[in-house]
């Protein structure tokens, strides 16, 4: 079994004791009572490249990252510092996450759009995601099976959310833009091997259409790894071992923002 399949194993597990917790009508009602999205394709459009800004404890592939007692505060600094969007991990088991934390940043950062990063294997979990105030889904194309992927993707958008569609290979992005996404993120990290390999992004971007926004995932240890992700045509970085672990993460935010203003930074080409 790969890291992948292991993780959504747990996945599948804690989901089936909420499901029985909270049924499916009920959590549909809930997400359709939330407070409308925010526009994350707008946030993501807006001049130079972006930055996204994770909360994660742990990870399978580095363990203990950072205790983060207070996960809105950092979440708040993320946002004073100028991240477009804040990824909270809610998966538990491998990576310390809860949608208590999901919450608690949600309850805090109101001006912000925020990315629920999880592993989603069912529409159960989608309309989980609205209902605790998510604006954007993690969707991640090796992990689903390609009609599964397009109903969720359809179903993200019928609520309004946006999704990021997560690829790894070139074959992976043709199936994500045979689904649809609008947002396409090339994760530099292998969830099956957990092997980082930053050239992936290079390898892919050029080859998707100008009108996709195209993020870069994993290995963003500062402002060069921007710049280069950059040279690529990347839209926006995500970031999270970089962030957490920096001795102040809201000023390495503050850098990385400012990298991607720069007028040397190369411009996304959109
Ligand atoms: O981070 C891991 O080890 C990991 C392992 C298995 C599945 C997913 C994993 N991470 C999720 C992510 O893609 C990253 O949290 C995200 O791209 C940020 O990466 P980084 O800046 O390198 O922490």
């Amino acid at each position: 079994m790969t890291v992948l399949e292991s993780i959504i194993e747990g996945v599948r597990e804690d989901l089936a004791v909420r499901e029985s917790a909270i049924p499916f009508d009920e959590i549909k009602q809930l997400s359709a009572a939330a407070p409308p999205p925010h526009d994350v394709l707008a946030a993501l459009r807006a001049p130079g490249v972006g930055v996204i800004a994770e909360v994660k404890r742990r990870s399978p592939s580095k363990g203990e990252l950072a205790e983060i007692g207070e996960p809105a505060e950092l979440a708040a600094d993320y946002a004073d510092a100028g991240a477009r969007v804040i990824s909270v991990l809610t998966e538990g088991r491998r990576f310390g996450g809860s949608l208590a934390d999901f919450d608690a940043v949600r309850a805090r950062v109101t001006g912000t759009p925020l990315l629920r990063k999880d592993f989603i294997v069912s529409p159960y979990q989608v309309h989980e995601a609205r209902a605790h105030g998510a604006d954007m889904v993690l969707l991640i194309v090796s992990a689903l099976e390609q009609n599964a992927l397009e109903a969720l993707l359809d179903r993200v958008e019928s609520l309004g959310m946006t999704a990021l569609v997560e690829v790894h290979t070139a074959e992976e992005a043709d199936r994500a833009l045979e689904a649809g996404a609008k947002v396409i993120g090339i994760n530099a990290r292998n969830l099956h091997t957990l092997e980082v390999d930053r050239d992936v992004f290079g390898r892919i971007a050029p080859g998707l259409p100008q009108d996709v926004l195209k993020i870069a995932e994993s290995g963003v240890r500062g402002p060069s790894d921007l710049m280069a992700y950059a040279g690529s045509g990347a839209d926006a970085v995500l970031v999270g071992e970089g962030l957490v672990t920096s001795d102040n993460p809201k000023t390495a935010v503050t850098q990385l923002v400012t990298a991607g203003s720069h007028p040397a930074c190369p411009r996304p080409s959109r």
